[in-house]
């Protein structure tokens, strides 16, 4: 849990800032994959709305003079004068309309950037390692770049009407330098200070939001343990429910702290700096004045110019301070693109070996040795066996002696530090690693309730086969979770776990039922079973037992077990001290060597373990 204080990292240099936005060039890459049409459509519509306020402008002008004539005249509305009011509303509805056609265009697409981006990154972080996965970095990375899909949204419309307003600008400066190159210095003048006080202040918050990345996800996960299915047995058990509220509140009000800090500074500079910005538009506007009075100017002139120095004015100031937006929305595209900078090392040789069916001689440990990133000590050292195609090999050792660890090597969730391990004489990376994991079948200790229906929970064992329902079907019957589901009111397409409505959870053994259905729908090769019976009462591990020489013939496979009923069963028997192997035979030879196995069987037998 958290011991550093929320102090939120660096100030980012003004290079790296906006040295992020080259991120938007691959971010409208994106975009345009999401919808060419709806891409091309928005540009175009965001041009046409991008001249309307200069000719708007231009036409209110015109209409000025033309009252200012006709007045002094005669007392009739001329014609041209129709026109001209005609004209200008024509362009107030299309503007409207152009403005709702935006706004739902950048909805559309929107969603649909959401969406990609979304499977893009569960796409990426399936085919990432273990390793990924056990480093709290690796979190943070992913939570950035998770949190900012709405964000992304917002960026894109933010970009695009920054483009669009830069149409109007252009057409606006143009029509006052031809007046006087001057209002534009008065201009920047009022908006300047404004834009880099915001600058400022947003990165300040982007540096105070990146940097309590870990506290947040600190925070989310105390909200999830006060409040879940899963937790909310032991939070009334053991009463921890204050235990969690101190320590959210205590969080949660370093969040309020800091970030209250950040705000009033943000809103006493925001004020000053607006103070300035009017002073600047009303220098100019008093000047323009001057000049009409005198007679140098006309009261369309300066309707004109009054309007478009207030236009631009507010459109300069937008324009900057969304650039300091854009700017920072593109640090956060980073955190998303250095997401998919990650490159798994668990990866398939450019032309793999064809996976051996069946299986001629079985796997080689060569010296084996493993270290968990992050860890000082061995899980796994100096390991040498050979585990023979066919044959059932149970592996037996305490706890944390590495009985599991083997088994992720095997299945190569993990790559050995040192050694090698052969299948059929070569390298397992030799082989295509999808292929090599599909040959295996593990049932892990700790295996997944997925809060699915229950016909999934064993279908997942063979995705693929998900609609095969005699294969989901026979698989059940065989791991006996078949006697669980029939008593379920909607039998397979019961939703299991509590997650969902109308979801029913099970009992530890009836999982493990449903989880040992999931070795059978597999029907791999290699089976290896984590523990498969743990959970179960003594009627129903027996039945699994008698169940097991079928489950596993003609199968190589290995078995995890503290129950020496199951161990026995095994061809041999590895067993495992401190990750190094201490013994290894078959039942009898071993119980003949008088050694550690006979030791810890005959304990289990005399009932003490
Ligand atoms: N992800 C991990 N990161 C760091 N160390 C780990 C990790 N998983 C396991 N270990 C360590 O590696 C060693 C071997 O663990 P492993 O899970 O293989 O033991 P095991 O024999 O299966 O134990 P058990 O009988 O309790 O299931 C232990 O010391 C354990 O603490």
């Amino acid at each position: 849990m958290l011991r550093k204080p929320l102090s939120g990292k660096n100030n980012q240099s003004l290079t790296e800032r906006y040295g992020a936005l080259k991120n938007l060039l691959p971010f409208f890459k994106i975009i345009w994959k999401a919808s060419p049409i709806m891409s091309v459509s928005n540009g175009i519509l965001r041009i046409i709305k991008g001249i309307i306020p200069l000719l708007m402008l231009l036409i209110a002008r015109k209409i000025i003079d033309e009252i200012v004539l006709i007045s002094g005249h005669q007392a009739e509305i001329t014609t041209r004068l129709w026109i001209l009011v005609g004209s200008e509303f024509a362009l107030a509805i299309l503007s409207d309309l152009l403005s709702r056609a935006i706004a739902l265009l950048d909805s559309l697409l929107g969603d649909l950037v959401a969406n990609s981006t979304s499977l893009k990154l569960m796409d990426h972080a399936a085919q990432l390692d273990m390793n990924h996965f056990e480093d709290s970095e690796f979190y943070d990375k992913l939570e950035r770049a998770r949190r900012q899909t709405l964000g992304r949204t917002v960026l894109m419309s933010q970009v695009l009407s920054q483009m669009q307003d830069a149409i109007s600008l252009a057409g606006l400066s143009a029509g006052l330098i031809l007046f006087n190159p001057w209002l534009i210095l008065l201009l920047l003048i009022a908006v300047i200070p404004a834009f880099l006080g915001e600058a400022h202040f947003n990165e300040k918050t982007y540096s105070l939001v990146h940097g309590q990345t870990p506290e947040r996800r600190e925070l989310d996960y105390i909200r999830y343990i006060g409040a879940s299915d899963e937790t909310a047995k032991e939070v009334k058990i053991f009463n921890l429910s204050d235990f969690l509220k101190s320590r959210f509140a205590e969080l949660s009000s370093k969040f309020y702290k800091a970030n209250k800090a950040l705000a009033t500074k943000r809103a006493l500079w925001g004020g000053a700096l607006a103070a300035i910005s009017s002073a600047g538009y009303y220098g100019a506007y008093v000047f323009i004045i001057i000049r009409t009075v005198n007679g140098s100017l006309s009261l369309g002139d300066l309707t004109f110019l009054a309007g478009s120095f207030n236009q631009l004015r507010t459109l300069l100031q937008s324009m900057l301070t969304r650039f300091s937006t854009i700017a920072e929305g593109s640090l956060y595209l980073k955190d998303l693109f250095d997401f998919f900078e990650l490159k798994p090392e668990i990866t398939s040789p450019a032309n793999p070996r064809p996976f051996p069916n069946p299986i001629q001689q079985g796997f080689q440990f060569d010296n084996v040795g493993f270290k968990y990133k992050h860890a000082e000590k061995w899980a796994i050292r100096n390991l040498n066996f050979s585990l023979n195609a066919g044959e059932k090999l149970a592996l037996v050792g305490e706890n944390g002696a590495g009985k599991t660890t083997l088994v992720k090597l095997l299945s190569r969730l993990y790559d050995p530090t040192e050694g090698r391990i052969l299948l059929d004489g070569f390298d397992i990376k030799e082989y295509d690693v999808l292929e090599l994991r599909s040959g295996i079948g593990v049932i892990f200790q700790d295996f997944v309730r997925f809060q699915m229906t229950a016909g999934n929970n064993i279908a997942v064992g063979r995705i693929e086969q998900k609609e095969n329902n005699y294969r989901i079907e026979h698989a059940a019957s065989k791991s006996l979770a078949d006697s669980v589901i029939l008593k379920l009111p909607k039998g397979y397409e019961q939703i299991i776990g509590r997650r969902f409505a109308e979801g029913v959870d099970l009992s530890g053994g009836e999982w493990q039922k449903i989880a040992l259905g999931r070795a059978y729908m597999r029907d791999a090769q290699v089976l290896i079973l984590d523990e498969p019976t743990a959970a179960l009462d003594a009627r129903a591990e027996h039945e699994v037992f008698v169940r097991f020489s079928e489950l596993t013939k003609g199968k190589t496979a290995v078995l995890i077990s503290h129950r020496f009923s199951t161990v026995r069963m095994a061809d041999r028997i590895l067993v495992i001290e401190n990750g190094q192997l201490l013994e290894i035979g078959s039942h009898e030879e071993l119980l003949k060597k008088e050694g550690r196995y006979a030791e810890l069987f005959n304990l289990q037998a005399r009932g003490y373990l």
